[in-house]
């Protein structure tokens, strides 16, 4: 059983970052082929870590190793250390449900169930009992649509059908969903690949405004956005991690030749 960390959580930035994840020699194979190598990485809790890297080289799957979602996938198989808050989320007396809604996951293409807006943020917190009433309920969802920068757009529709919102909406309201059981941890897969300029911009911003709160992690296939949001860079090639450090410097002063060539635009 994983026991949930201080909610007291640090407003400022000023304050040192504690430990979030700790990994040590992690490797993942998928049936025969290993597509993770040895990985040592230290993620920092109120920070933006970024796992950048060309196509392939394993960023969703090391991504996924935080939340244990390779759990799901028939074939994968992890080994090494994966301890979180100083507690091996592989153990034996883990409950990778539990795990999950504390380590909350945005994909790729945003999925709202086809429900309401409402029905869509209360799903999470009703199933994991974390509100006694309905207006509990009614304070959960307003809240998690404020921090998801949502609730403007749409506190007079919250009856309307999800899917009927804008992609960059949709994509505000499953941030919202994961917000909602109150992780400590948000993981996101190219969360705005699907996304104009606009609503890029306007995601980016939220992410700058949840780091003072929540972990995050995200894969991006953008060079620019992994170096406007995030605090750290970590670039992988070849299911290895090659090199992890503060964001700025991994963009102007690489240590290994392989960074240089992909930051460069030679390959990738
Ligand atoms: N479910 C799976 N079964 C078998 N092989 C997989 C599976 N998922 C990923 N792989 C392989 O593992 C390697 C890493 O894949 P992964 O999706 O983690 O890379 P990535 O860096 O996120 O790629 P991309 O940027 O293209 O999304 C690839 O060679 C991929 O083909």
């Amino acid at each position: 059983m994983i026991i949930r960390s201080d909610r007291n959580r640090p407003s400022g930035q000023a304050a040192p970052k504690p430990l979030k994840f700790r990994c040590r020699d992690v490797s993942l194979h998928y049936g025969d082929f290993r597509a993770l190598n040895g990985i040592d990485i230290d993620i920092a809790d109120y920070s933006v870590t970024a796992l950048i890297g060309p196509s392939g080289c394993g960023k969703s799957s090391l991504l996924r190793i935080f939340n244990r979602m390779n759990d799901t996938i028939p074939g994968a198989r992890v080994s090494g250390t994966i301890q979180m808050d100083n507690t091996d989320i592989y153990g034996p007396d883990i409950d990778p449900v539990l795990l999950r809604a504390r380590v909350g996951m945005v994909f790729q293409k945003p999925s709202p169930f086809p429900r309401s807006v409402y029905e869509n943020v209360a799903y999470g917190p009703r199933l994991h009992g974390l509100t006694r009433n309905r207006t509990e309920l009614d304070v959960m969802v307003e809240n998690s649509l404020r921090r998801a920068g949502l609730w403007d757009e749409v506190k007079d529709r919250l009856s309307m059908p999800a899917p009927g919102l804008s992609v960059g909406q949709q994509q505000r309201l499953v941030l919202a969903r994961a917000l909602a059981i109150e992780p400590d941890v948000i993981l996101m897969d190219e969360p705005a690949s699907s996304l104009d300029p606009i609503a890029t911009a306007r995601l980016e911003a939220l992410i700058e405004e949840l780091k003072t709160r929540y972990c995050i992690i995200i894969v991006t296939h953008s060079m620019a956005q992994a170096a406007r949001i995030s605090d750290r860079t970590a670039f992988l090639h070849q299911g290895e991690l090659i090199e992890f450090d503060q964001t700025d410097r991994l963009f102007t002063n690489p240590t290994d030749t392989r960074t240089q060539d992909y930051i460069t635009g030679r390959f990738g």
